[in-house]
């Protein structure tokens, strides 16, 4: 099994995100986190870039002790002394510096010939040797570079002492079998490679990041770069979990490994995620919330009968407690057998099934439905479960100059339909006057309280009524995606719990909680 090292760029090439600045305190949280998942090498900033950067970079080079610590510097003696200002006090000092190799950066950029350009490399390595023990030269935009010069710049740069030699796909711009192409080119072409490790660094332009990061593996590197969440510029870098959790579930193929702690890199992606404002999308590969959810109905069975039926990476293995059944319009039988049993309920075939109907009404018009929305519909399907009661069929209201129309039609405990209008000064006045002139019952109102009882625009609004009738006080329910529906429904259940008041044995046992409570008001 080869050994990768992991080199991460989180702090240095990350936060050269558009919009990204990370202060002291946020870039020593994330090395920590970094620490603790177990990368080899964190690049901690570009000491010359500012005072800031130099003091951050210090910072992090004092306080980590389980990776190595680097900063990045130009070809350029002002660079590599501010870099070894801030490193010197690493344990073992690594400086990690670059120049452009390409045509289009020479003749644009750098306005240096080839041999220019050599001896430019060749002098910063031997500078940086002066003061540091590890030194990593990176080709600037070597993807675009032409071969035998790369072989030729490569080769210098080893005899000049470089342990690391990098070759960035700076502009995102290969295919995974041109870049690893580069890989093998090199590893058989460069006289001294077996000298300094070869490492991968690419850019996500076109998509291809993580797989020219494996590309470059399969064909000879044995470090890696790469950022938490692929932050970085532009498209961003190469995503460092996606590398890793490919190196763990396909170790078949790969045959190489890396000693990141895979359990940490959920914990990684938040705080990174978190810290930059970057926040991950939710189909994210790894990370996103979406990675371990199964939403429809024949993916959720297959996963509640066999786990890897639909799933390849285990949630465990990232640091995630398990993996999640969202339950929406997709979404079938088992995994809402299943999660109501979850939730404490036993429910009888006959009762999933009539939840099922409710749950399947329901998500056509909420994207997704939490548990409180289930319990929601579980108690309203066991209140009405034993028939006698009044149901709500139809509301419509209409409001014009101040005055409230409500026309409903109800159906009866006998199973007639009967329909009413009437008007109030509100919404819920016109309803419940209407509703009691349906039930011809004088019922007046003590209470009325709402609240959303699921999050979002789409939640679902519960209303609580007590009312009295004849000397009897009880207290209704009602749960509907429309506040108004939830009103009408609570007035209708308080009618029936009046109503059944009169033959207690008749309560519903289910509804223990509000049959006790409707009994011990009324008879106080
Ligand atoms: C591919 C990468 O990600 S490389 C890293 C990129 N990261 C950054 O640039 C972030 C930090 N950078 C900075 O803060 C600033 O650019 C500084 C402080 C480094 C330099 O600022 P300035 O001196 O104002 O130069 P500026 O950024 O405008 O231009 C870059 C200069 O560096 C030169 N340069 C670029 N790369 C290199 C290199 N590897 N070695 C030497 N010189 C280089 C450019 O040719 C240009 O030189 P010129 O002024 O002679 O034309
Ligand atoms: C400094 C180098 C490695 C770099 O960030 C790049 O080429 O993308």
């Amino acid at each position: 099994m080869r050994k990768i090292t992991v080199f991460d760029t989180t702090l240095r090439d990350g936060e050269q995100s558009a919009g990204v600045n990370l202060n002291l305190q946020e870039k020593l949280e994330i090395a920590r986190q970094l620490e603790r998942l177990g990368v080899d090498i964190i690049e901690a900033g570009f000491p010359a870039a500012s005072p800031g950067d130099l003091a951050s970079t210090k910072e992090i080079a004092q306080t980590i002790k389980g990776a190595s610590v680097t900063g990045l510097a130009r070809a350029s003696k002002k660079d590599i002394d501010a870099a070894w200002e801030a490193l010197k006090v690493a344990a073992e000092p690594r400086l990690h510096v670059f120049l452009a190799t390409s045509p289009i950066h020479r003749q644009h950029k750098l306005k240096m010939s080839k041999d220019e350009v050599v001896a430019k490399a060749v002098e910063t390595v031997r500078y940086a040797k002066t003061f540091f023990p590890q030194v990593q030269f990176s080709a600037e935009d070597a993807g675009r570079t032409e071969l035998e010069f790369l072989r030729e710049v490569i080769t210098a740069v080893i005899d000049a002492g470089a342990t690391v030699v990098n070759i960035p796909d700076t502009v995102g711009y290969l295919m995974p079998e041109e870049y690893g192409a580069i890989f093998k080119y090199l590893k058989d072409e460069v006289p001294n490679i077996d000298k300094a490790l070869l490492s991968a660094h690419c850019h996500d332009d076109l998509g291809f990041a993580v797989a020219n990061s494996l590309a470059a593996i399969q064909n000879g590197a044995t470090q890696v770069e790469g950022t938490i969440n692929g932050i970085g510029e532009r498209a961003g870098n190469a995503a460092l979990e996606e590398i890793l959790v490919n190196l763990n579930i396909r170790q078949d193929f790969y045959q190489a490994e890396a000693r990141a702690k895979l359990d940490q890199l959920s914990r990684t992606s938040r705080l990174v995620a978190s810290l930059t404002g970057m926040q991950v999308p939710p189909n994210k590969a790894v990370v996103g919330a979406n990675a371990f959810a199964h939403e429809s109905g024949i993916h959720q069975d297959g996963v509640l009968k066999e786990r890897t039926t639909y799933e390849i990476i285990s949630p465990q293995l990232v640091g995630l407690d398990s993996n999640q059944l969202v339950l929406g319009k997709h979404s079938g039988r088992h995994a809402l057998k299943e999660r109501m049993e979850f939730l404490g309920y036993s429910l009888s075939e006959e009762q999933l099934q009539d939840l099922f109907i409710k749950f399947k009404e329901l998500a056509d018009k909420k994207k997704e439905l939490h548990d409180d929305d289930l319990v929601a519909l579980v108690h309203d399907s066991t209140l009405t479960e034993d028939g006698d009661v009044f149901k709500l069929d139809y509301l419509h209201v209409s409001y014009m100059n101040s005055i409230a129309t409500a026309t409903i039609r109800l159906e009866t405990p006998s199973g007639l339909q009967t329909e009413e209008a009437a008007i109030g000064s509100g919404s819920v006045e016109a309803i419940y006057n209407t509703i009691e002139k349906m039930v011809q019952m004088r019922i007046h109102l003590l209470d009325y309280k709402i609240r959303s009882l699921s999050k979002g625009r789409d939640a679902l609004a519960e209303v609580y009524v007590k009312v009295s009738y004849e000397g009897f006080v009880g207290t209704g329910r009602g749960i509907d995606h429309d506040v108004l529906g939830a009103s009408s429904k609570a007035f209708i259940d308080s009618i029936n719990r009046l109503r059944k008041m009169k033959k207690p044995k008749h309560f519903i046992e289910d509804q223990e909680e509000y049959s006790t409570h409707c009994v011990q008001d009324s008879f106080n």
